[in-house]
């Protein structure tokens, strides 16, 4: 059986569909990287695979249950866009980050300089080390969200759920980030989905890219039908050029 199985999954908001019919089998450690239009359902594609929403039609589990409503030992799902704590150091953050696994929440004596450690470790990775006794709000917006990807990483989840986490970094910080994940990924079994506007990065990143579109479409009204998956495209080895892709779309007969 599949890590992550979603059955005929419909979400409605009110007498709106945003998404329908939306079935898909993930293995554990796979990457999927999400891409589609502006309003397709991707995020809340991400609140069903975290049980902020349940569905209104259909099933998903996970590891052969129905998640789990709060992040947990067994399941250690951590959203990218939990903000960070305003009244923690930039290294406490990230501490903070790695003892969500934890029951009681924290660390003492040996385990907390080991915790220290680590966190440098990742303070390190993100950049952020010249800022470790810092607030977060003496740092700059992108330098926020590094932090909150940090501390998201921190806790090693089994699947990380990343809504557009590069969005507002410059194109080197991506790049570092990029390799971190990449490393990070390399390490541990984890699971990731990953909803992106980047094709180069869905594809770059992804061992499988979903397309979220809207087969049909009523021009008179636009909100008449949800979105499905209509691609999974196979991304390992380089996966399908980026450029043959759009060479794909554009082809125009001769005659
Ligand atoms: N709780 C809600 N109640 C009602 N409508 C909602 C709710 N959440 C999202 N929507 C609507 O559902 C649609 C899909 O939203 P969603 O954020 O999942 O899209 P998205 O593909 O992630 O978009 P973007 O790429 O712009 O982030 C949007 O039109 C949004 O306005």
């Amino acid at each position: 059986m599949s890590f992550v199985t979603v059955k005929n999954v419909f979400q409605t908001y009110g007498r709106r569909p945003i998404i329908e019919r939306v079935n898909v089998e993930i293995e554990e450690g796979e990457f999927i990287s999400i891409v589609g239009a502006s309003g397709c359902g991707k995020s809340t594609f991400l609140r069903l695979l975290l049980a902020q929403e349940t569905p209104t039609f259909g099933s998903v589990s996970i590891a052969g249950a129905a998640p789990a409503t709060e992040p947990g030992l067994d399941r250690g799902v951590v959203f990218q866009r939990y903000s960070v704590f305003p009244h923690l150091t930039v290294r406490d953050n990230i501490v903070a980050g790695g003892s969500f696994r934890r029951p009681w929440g924290r660390f003492f004596g040996a385990e907390r300089k080991a915790a220290m450690a680590r966190a440098d470790e990742t303070l390190a990775r993100c950049g952020l080390d010249h800022v470790a006794d810092q607030y977060p709000a003496t740092l700059s917006g992108g330098m926020q969200q590094r932090l909150a990807i940090g501390q998201a990483l921190a806790a090693r989840p089994r699947v990380l759920l990343l809504d557009e986490p590069f969005g507002a970094l410059d194109p080197g910080t991506r790049l570092s980030m990029h390799e971190f994940l990449t490393e990070l990924r390399a390490e541990t079994l984890m699971t990731v989905f990953m909803v992106t506007h980047d094709l180069h990065e869905a594809f770059k990143l992804g061992d499988r890219v979903l397309v979220f579109d809207k087969p049909r479409w009523d021009p008179h009204d636009p909100n008449a039908y949800g979105a499905t998956i209509t691609f999974d495209f196979d991304a390992r080895d380089g996966g399908i050029p980026f450029q043959a892709l759009e060479e794909k779309t554009h082809v125009l007969q001769a005659h």
